[in-house]
């Protein structure tokens, strides 16, 4: 398993501008070892606050965002454009304002795409589409260099919910219904998708996190517990408000 680390910041604010230098830096480094650079991007509040305060930093133009390749990890299976998409979100936040490639620029299907209005299809042309970008002759996904979670209350990550039987699907893609947290249907990578990634950040902020955050880094069981059964293949990364942190044990803070 990876390295995992933690890193408190004083507050949420402070937190989405420390994870937006961080993915600049991050971005930076992997072109300049690799000459390209790829995101998997998130959903929900954190995840855009990162997005804006990245927007906001002038150290921004320094990334050469048409050799960026932006993924997501999951997507709510609405119509394109839908403000509740995290694809939309991201673009308003971010993505619009820096010069991608399109073609470079992956978002999961949505419900009225060429996959139609069927999860389990969209799911499977996402992985179509991975298999695409990834190594001749390698894996099916290609390379993440920095892959993003936000975490909800109660422990899951990207589209994976606690018990639902997405935990047990072996394809990197998947469709998931039923999901607790609205809407109730959605496109994810699964479990093996995720930890391909180079690095994997789990990022939360606020008060109603820290339970969830206290018990991934506690060790809980990961079907209970998706945040727990995430970890990059060179590096898991922790980055929390105070308030998420409340109940890390304080060994596991500086945990390196
Ligand atoms: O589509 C989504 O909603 C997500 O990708 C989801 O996994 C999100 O990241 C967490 O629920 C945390 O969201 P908050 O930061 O809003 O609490």
């Amino acid at each position: 398993m990876s390295e995992a680390s933690v890193a408190v910041h004083a507050d949420a604010d402070l937190l989405a501008q420390a994870v937006a230098a961080r993915l600049l830096v991050k971005l930076l480094d992997a072109q300049a070892d690799r000459g390209e650079a790829s995101v998997v991007l998130t959903g929900g509040r954190i995840a855009a606050a990162v997005y804006r305060a990245v927007a906001h930093l002038p150290a921004r133009d320094a990334v050469d965002w048409s050799r960026v390749d932006v993924w997501w990890g999951d997507e709510r299976f609405l119509p394109g454009g839908d403000p509740e998409r995290n694809e939309t979100q991201a673009r308003a936040a971010l993505l619009d304002v820096v010069p991608l490639n399109p073609a470079r620029v992956h978002p999961m299907p949505a419900s009225d795409g060429p996959a139609g209005n069927d999860p389990e299809a969209a799911a499977a042309a996402y992985a179509e589409e991975l298999a695409r970008a990834a190594r001749p002759g390698h894996a099916v996904l290609p390379h993440f260099d920095v892959l993003m979670l936000g975490v909800g209350e109660d422990g899951h990550v990207a589209s994976i919910f606690p018990e639902h039987p997405v935990h047990y699907e072996s394809r990197p893609c998947s469709a998931v219904r039923g999901s607790p947290k609205p809407p109730p249907v959605r496109t994810t990578l699964t479990l093996p998708a995720i930890n391909t990634a180079e690095e994997v950040w789990l990022v939360a902020g606020g008060a109603d996190k820290a339970r969830a955050v206290g018990m991934a880094l506690a060790g809980a069981g990961p079907v209970q517990l998706p945040a727990a059964g995430v970890h990059g293949v060179g590096r898991t990364r922790w980055l929390l408000d105070r308030a998420a942190a409340a109940d890390v044990p304080a060994r596991l803070r500086s945990l390196r």
